[in-house]
């Protein structure tokens, strides 16, 4: 089987490990000056599927945007085009107010990192990630200093002369980024880099991103459909669907003032109270009826830690859930087959209900 999150080549094969490194041994530029990336008009067909549905998307210099959205909904595509590894069908792509469209990956100055980093097996940690500045012919002491600061800032120092086969998958993603660092790229285009981890590595890994990113201040596009990771790391995320930008904005505006139901339903839990789309945690229960709250019955109380799930079902038949607290699911004694009413919060009401 293939893999879908594999880097492909226009011709569909996927690239080799000498490709990828291709990819920023073109590298000259220190990450200075004004490196915005922008995307306009790109379209984007595979024979009869259009993929890019004419994107425009401006990425602020120096900032990290999550390209959001489900399988197959373009993201890769985006970013492969970014990074030249596919030529649109139309539009521009710009990266520091450079055309780049035609530009080939090489040339671009960008750092690439996949979800299954293709790493040279044969050479230790440290010539895997001085293997660009090598490239450039870099005077040798300068490679050995640029290598060992980039393995200290992905927490790697002292892993200089392991082999790949003797790092776990979160340390080999790790390195994957100190080598897309180490030519110093303009831009850093991450295709799901910690897809292929488990979730526990992952929420450290992001958290590690966002400070390493924070830290070399490198413009950082990252590919993900995990909506958590998208809020937890990212300055912007544009969320993706069939080819087309549903919304672009700050975590908090995409998940707060979502454009369509589509965003809200994509960017966390939802439940329909008389046909409308809400958060489960904006759903209040009590135990007498308050304004126009609905009827409903408790069909199962599921404890999550600090929060409690109540799975409800209104007098329509419909099922919803609400989201509570402990505290508050103590407080209304809720159990299974439990009448209640439900009712939309007003934001900033204390949920607690005297009943
Ligand atoms: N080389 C290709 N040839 C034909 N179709 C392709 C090719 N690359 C991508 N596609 C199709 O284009 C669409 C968008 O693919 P893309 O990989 O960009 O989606 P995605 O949002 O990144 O999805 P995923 O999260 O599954 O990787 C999909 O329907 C995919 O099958």
């Amino acid at each position: 089987m293939t893999d879908q999150n594999a880097p492909r080549r226009t011709d569909g094969t996927a690239p080799s490990a000498a490709d990828l490194h291709g990819l920023v041994e073109g590298s000259t530029a220190i990450a200075s000056g004004s490196h915005e990336i922008a995307v306009s008009g790109l379209q984007k067909h595979y024979g009869d599927y259009h993929a890019l549905r004419d994107i425009d998307l401006t990425i602020p210099s120096g900032s990290l945007t999550a390209l959001l959205g489900p399988s197959g909904s373009g993201k890769s595509t985006l970013l492969r085009a970014i990074a030249g590894l596919e030529v649109p069908d139309g539009g521009v792509v710009r990266i520091g107010g450079e055309d780049v469209t035609f530009v080939p990956p090489q040339r671009r100055e960008i750092g690439f990192v996949f979800q299954h980093y293709a790493a040279f097996k044969h050479l230790t940690v440290r010539d895997n990630v001085g293997f660009g500045p090598s490239i450039r012919k870099l005077p040798k002491d300068e490679i050995r200093q640029r290598v060992d600061e980039l393995l200290e800032i992905v927490g790697l120092d002292g892993y200089q002369d392991r082999y790949p086969s003797q790092l776990s998958g979160g340390q080999r993603q790790r390195m994957a980024l100190a080598r897309a660092l180490a030519v110093q790229p303009k831009v850093l285009l991450l295709d799901e880099p910690f897809g292929a981890l488990d979730a526990k590595v992952r929420e450290d890994l992001r958290q590690w991103l966002r400070q390493l990113q924070t830290e070399t201040g490198v413009t950082t596009v990252l590919v993900t459909h995990d909506q958590e990771e998208a809020l937890d790391v990212a300055d912007h995320i544009a969320v993706l669907a069939e080819g087309r930008i549903e919304q672009w904005g700050t975590p908090r505006e995409v998940y707060d003032e979502p454009a369509n139901d589509f965003v809200k339903g994509f960017l966390g839990p939802t439940a329909r109270l008389r046909g409308e789309l809400v958060r489960p945690h904006d759903l209040v229960l009590s135990l007498r009826r308050i304004d126009d709250a609905e009827p409903v019955t408790v069909e199962r109380v599921v404890h999550l830690g600090f929060e409690v799930r109540v799975d409800l079902r209104d007098s329509g038949g419909e099922a919803l859930s609400a989201q509570t607290t402990r505290g508050e699911a103590a407080r209304l004694d809720l159990h299974q087959g439990q009448a209640l009413f439900v009712r939309l919060g007003r934001p900033g009401e204390d949920r607690v209900e005297v009943a």
